[in-house]
């Protein structure tokens, strides 16, 4: 056996400079603050090893606690052929990348006297320990840093991947931390720290000595103002088919060419073209332009993990309303009518309500395509006969689940008009573990089933709508019922990932939680969490079970 494992361990640093200079006395002094993550990353690789080797090593009792199931620096390391990167992070903690951060902290932000007063809060994997550190003057570590000698590595990769119970423990750590960063807010949330998603968390902006911002600080600032017109151009290549057209070429076409194909002007055609190019959808050599591998993957209309359905709803839907954004903010409400009566005036034509309801369907169906397979593999289901996908729309993710878990069938409940539709979608099931009934999951009765499953459904519904539609399915299940739910957890601290907070902006009825608030939610509906999964894919799973 080979094996070759990453060793991603994430630390935060959260250097707390205060800014009156001596340590804070209640829990509501300012102090200023600076949060960095980052990773060290380990390549270790494994000799072939005897099954015989391996019992010998379980029996030793060594793996037992520790997080990656061996200890490199005991009878684990007679296994290792190699290590590529820090040691030291492969036995839990990046001790090298660790000063550097600290060297960058002290020698960009702070003054002399305020580091006198500087704490760091090391957080490394969820164990914090304090330290004061009183001569930060370079990069040889002379502080004295007390880290819990403890700390159990929590491998960042597999972390994100990784089942995660919601404990009592993690709240105490926040507690803490706010207490010292005046968050009243997050203070009085039961919430796990370690859920970040490796977010840009700040964008900190360090000036050069001669005054003038950095470079790297502009363009970030830049790609923010450029994101929209990015976005826009992929949107338009992708409904003028140009990813299409060129892989109907192998080879490659001349922008003239693909000007001709998709009855565009040749300048705008060379414009678009030239702009997929520098964002990394289209290559061009010797004035020929081809799709990337990305584009071939993700763009194409029939590639198995096509988003352009997607792209096209983002396009139609989505934009419109976010051209609205400022209304939104002011009004705190959808503004998707008010945007999309506007669409279809300014497109001449209203569009029939069959089409958009395809179109949003054919979205929904891409995704459930591209996350299905994380979703339905997350969890051990296999004491699951019958689930019930509430909201299952086409019935891709109903497909994955029977396709993972070959004693499950899957009832698919949708609205009737989603219901009949679902033909123009290709049946994908090759067997006839997944039926469709029509319902209205608000007013109807629910398929009986001893798992639901609930996937980009709760974001959505008002408070009064998640209670409703929570309580029936609460009542439809018996003890030991699963409920298996599936959204963008936020992070604890509610600073990411940006996907779920932009989806936030829509100003839909229902609004964007973490996992420990759907955890909570669920269990004033009697549902005990089990497990969380960060998959790591577009969509976060939860599997909580009924008591
Ligand atoms: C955001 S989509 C999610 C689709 C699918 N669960 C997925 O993740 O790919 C929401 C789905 O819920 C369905 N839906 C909305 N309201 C419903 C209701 N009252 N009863 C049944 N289905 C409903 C919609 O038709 C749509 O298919």
């Amino acid at each position: 056996m080979i094996t070759c494992s990453g060793e991603r361990t994430k630390l935060t640093l959260q250097c707390l400079t205060h800014i009156i200079s001596k340590p804070p006395c209640s829990p509501d002094e300012e102090v200023d603050y600076q949060l960095i993550d980052f990773y060290e990353e380990t390549k270790v690789k494994f000799a072939d090893l005897s099954e015989n080797m391996l019992w010998e090593y379980i029996n030793s009792g060594e793996p037992m606690d520790k997080a990656g199931g061996y200890g490199i620096q005991a009878l684990g390391g007679m296994f290792v052929e190699y290590v590529h990167g820090d040691f030291l992070n492969v036995v839990g903690f990046p001790l090298n990348h660790f000063c550097k951060q600290l060297d960058l902290i002290y020698n960009s932000s702070t003054s002399s006297s305020d580091q006198e007063n500087s704490t760091v809060w090391l957080s490394h994997n969820g164990n914090h320990a304090i330290s004061n550190l009183t001569q930060p003057s370079s990069a040889n570590h002379t502080h004295h840093i007390q880290s819990s000698p403890s700390a159990s590595p929590v491998h960042k990769v597999k972390r994100k991947s990784s089942e995660t119970e919601l404990n009592e423990s993690s709240m105490t750590l926040v507690n803490r931390l706010s207490k010292h960063t005046g968050d009243k807010d997050s203070a009085n949330t039961t919430l796990p720290l370690m859920t970040s998603r490796g977010q840009v968390k700040e964008l900190n902006v360090t000036e050069p000595e001669d005054g003038e911002p950095k470079k790297e600080d502009l363009q970030r600032i830049c790609d923010l103002l450029d994101g929209f017109r990015a976005s826009k151009a992929l949107f338009t290549a992708s409904k003028m088919c140009v990813f299409d057209v060129l892989h109907s070429r192998p080879g490659g076409l001349e922008a003239a060419q693909v000007a001709q194909e998709i009855k565009a002007s040749l300048k705008g055609t060379e414009c678009l073209l030239e702009a997929c190019v520098s964002l990394g959808l289209l290559r061009s050599k010797e004035r020929m332009y081809e799709n990337t591998d990305l584009s071939t993957r993700f763009l194409l209309s029939d590639a198995p993990f096509s988003l352009r359905s997607q792209i096209l709803h983002y396009n139609d839907t989505v934009w419109p309303i976010f051209s609205h954004l400022e209304s939104g903010v002011l009004e705190g409400v959808s503004q998707r009518d008010k945007a999309l009566s506007q669409t279809s005036k300014d497109q001449d034509t209203l569009r029939s309500s069959q089409d958009s309801k395809l179109r949003f369907m054919n979205a929904m169906h891409n995704i459930a395509k591209v996350t299905g397979k994380a979703i339905a593999t997350a969890f051990d289901l296999s004491s699951f006969r019958t689930a019930c996908d509430l909201g299952g729309c086409t019935g891709a993710m109903a497909d994955e689940f029977t396709k993972a878990h070959p004693g499950l069938s899957v009832t698919v409940f949708d609205l009737p008009t989603v219901v009949q539709l679902r033909e123009h979608f290709q049946p994908l099931h090759t067997d006839n573990r997944v039926s469709f009934v029509a319902g209205d999951f608000f007013k109807d009765d629910l398929p009986k089933a001893d798992l639901y499953i609930l996937a980009r459904i709760l974001h959505d519904c008002s408070d009064e709508k998640l209670d409703i539609l929570l309580s029936k399915i609460a009542d439809a299940c018996t003890p030991g019922c699963g409920l298996l739910l599936s959204e963008i957890f936020l992070d604890e601290d509610r600073k990411g990932p940006s996907r779920g907070l932009l989806q936030a902006l829509g100003m839909g009825e229902g609004k964007q939680r973490s996992a420990t608030e759907y955890s909570l939610l669920l269990k004033s509906h009697g549902f005990m969490t089990a497990h969380v999964r960060y998959t790591g894919n577009l969509l976060d799973a939860m599997l909580c079970i009924k008591a």
